[in-house]
């Protein structure tokens, strides 16, 4: 007696026959073909045990590429570069790499929650001899997927949802990333709107010179944000994080910026407020901003009038050489932005997330040289969650910038640099980076430590200098002060002398 497994086998190859048979038969006689093919497909559905799902290439939708196909190409990249023995190699438009997918015909297995699917990739080329805008050849792509009935439910469902998700991130990370930018050049009416380029700056939380704690509770920080989509969703906040970076010039607050979104390979807008007419085209260009960005708006103290009263600009130019550095940065900032109405209530409104019905995470980072003028309105808690102080080179700083710039971990002038920044002088990450790159080819790791030596030396020459040009204009401004009070004393007892005479004289004369 012929064993279960025998009949299925003679079932298998019967059913292979009338297929083979079939497709011949259509192609001789390909509109009969279409007559029986209901019926063929009632006969096999009762023997055949598989289903099958097809993925179009294109579907019709303005000649654009259907997402799920694109999706799944990109989630059988990974496999079928590993197990498809023909591949072929694809540049797609705003993929930063070639994405390798298996070739026509190929046939790759998948399997999820122990049970196994069959993917291929299939063409049918087209009888019509006309005109077509899906390629030259007229060929239709696609991708079949074909499961046991009996996995239906977990196919449809789960199975499909975990290959679109997967597929996405897969298409995310090969994505081009982009650096957008508000300037005036690319305006619309009046307005400014996004232009592009490639987004390719170098660095990395690696290269960033600061010390590791801190750029490791930046990155959990980062890591957690960009994991909790459901966390937010749960406590019913939009998806969105703000950092405030603050510190003197040269520390490293746009380096970290970039820094951030090559960690979590997000796109960056660069805000720039200045050229935002109102409110309402600040909000139609952060509507227009996708998901998975950084938006950042450097100088903010600059960019918008948020540091309460400050004077009117002929007195600036009264009294323009009397400011400190910070002011006339200010000032210079706030005469470019005065064609702007966009207000502080607007920004805050923004930050709460006014665009956030358009889900997706964003990353909100706004940079200052002087965080002390802030509105605390803008950089409570909730709005700026993460204050970052980016602070003058320490030595563990400097070790980082000597690894990235020397390649050099341990030097005996190590010691004297390390006193000289610890305790003596105030440099920047920006300067010190400078006196450490090499001037000429081949210099040398130590002549480049040496210089940097020297002008840590003058640095710390000019600081005390400075102190001490300011301890004598101190003690020079309080003698006058001093000076004049004496003098001011000395005119009150005039005055009271001569009203006293005055009044003797008086007395005397009525007597
Ligand atoms: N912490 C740092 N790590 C590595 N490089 C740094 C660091 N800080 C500054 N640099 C170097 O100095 C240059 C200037 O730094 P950056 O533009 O990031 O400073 P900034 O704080 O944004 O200054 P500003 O306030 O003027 O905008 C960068 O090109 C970078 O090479
Ligand atoms: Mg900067």
């Amino acid at each position: 007696m012929a064993t279960m497994s025998q009949l299925w086998t003679n079932t298998g190859s019967a059913l292979a026959t009338l297929m083979f048979i079939y497709t011949i038969f259509k192609q001789w006689f390909p509109h009969f073909g279409d007559h029986l093919e209901p019926f063929f497909q009632r006969v096999f559905g009762r023997f055949y045990p598989y289903i099958q799902i097809t993925f179009y290439e294109y579907n019709g939708e303005h000649f654009k590429r259907s997402e799920a196909y694109m999706g799944i190409q990109s989630y059988l990249s990974k496999d079928s570069s590993a197990r498809a023995k023909k591949l072929k190699a694809n540049i797609i438009k705003g993929s930063k790499a070639l994405v390798l997918s298996m070739d026509d015909k190929e046939e790759i297995t998948d399997s999820f929650e122990d049970i196994t699917v069959w993917w291929q990739s299939k063409k049918e080329g087209s009888r019509r001899q006309s005109f077509s805008f899906y390629s030259e050849t007229d060929e239709k792509r696609y991708y079949m997927l074909r499961f046991h009935r009996r996995d239906r439910e977990v196919i449809i469902g789960r199975y499909l949802e975990h290959v679109m998700k997967e597929g996405k991130t897969i298409e995310f990370k090969n994505r081009e990333r982009k650096l957008y930018s508000n300037t005036p050049g690319q305006s619309h009416g009046n307005q400014t709107k996004w232009s592009h380029v490639t987004f390719e700056h170098p660095a990395t939380f690696d290269t960033l010179a600061m010390e590791e704690k801190k750029k490791e509770e930046i990155k959990s920080d980062l890591i957690k944000f960009s994991k909790s989509k459901d966390y937010y969703k749960k406590i019913g906040k939009a998806w969105k994080r703000g950092y405030l970076l603050f510190g003197p010039p040269g520390t490293g607050k746009s380096t970290m910026i970039a820094a951030m979104a090559n960690f979590l390979e997000y796109d960056v807008y660069d805000l720039e407020l200045t050229t935002v007419k109102d409110n309402t085209h600040l909000r139609r260009l952060l509507i227009e901003t996708s998901a998975k960005s950084i938006i950042v708006i450097e100088d903010i103290d600059c960019s918008l009038n948020l540091t309460g009263q400050r004077k009117k600009k002929e007195e600036e130019e009264e009294d323009g050489d009397e400011k400190s550095a910070i002011e006339k940065k200010m000032m210079k900032n706030e005469g470019e932005n005065k064609e702007s109405k966009v207000t502080l209530s607007g920004l805050l409104n923004f930050i709460d997330g006014l665009w956030s019905a358009c889900g997706g995470e964003r990353i909100i980072v706004f940079t200052t040289n002087f965080v002390d003028k802030l509105d605390p309105a803008l950089i409570r808690k909730g709005r700026m969650d993460k204050h970052i102080e980016m602070s003058y080179c320490c030595f563990e700083a400097f070790k980082v910038l000597a690894k990235n710039y020397l390649d050099v971990e341990e030097s005996e002038l190590f010691e004297e640099i390390k006193r000289l920044l610890e305790v003596e002088v105030k440099m920047t990450p920006a300067d010190v980076g400078e006196n450490l790159l090499p001037k000429s080819e081949g210099e040398e790791a130590e002549t480049c430590l040496k210089r940097l030596i020297e002008a840590l030396k003058e640095e710390k020459e000019e600081a005390k200098r400075k102190v001490e040009e300011e301890a004598k204009l101190k003690k020079e401004e309080e003698e006058e002060k001093k000076k004049k009070k004496k003098e001011k004393k000395a005119e009150i007892e005039a005055e009271k002398e001569k009203k006293k005479n005055k009044a003797e004289e008086n007395g005397e004369e009525e007597h």
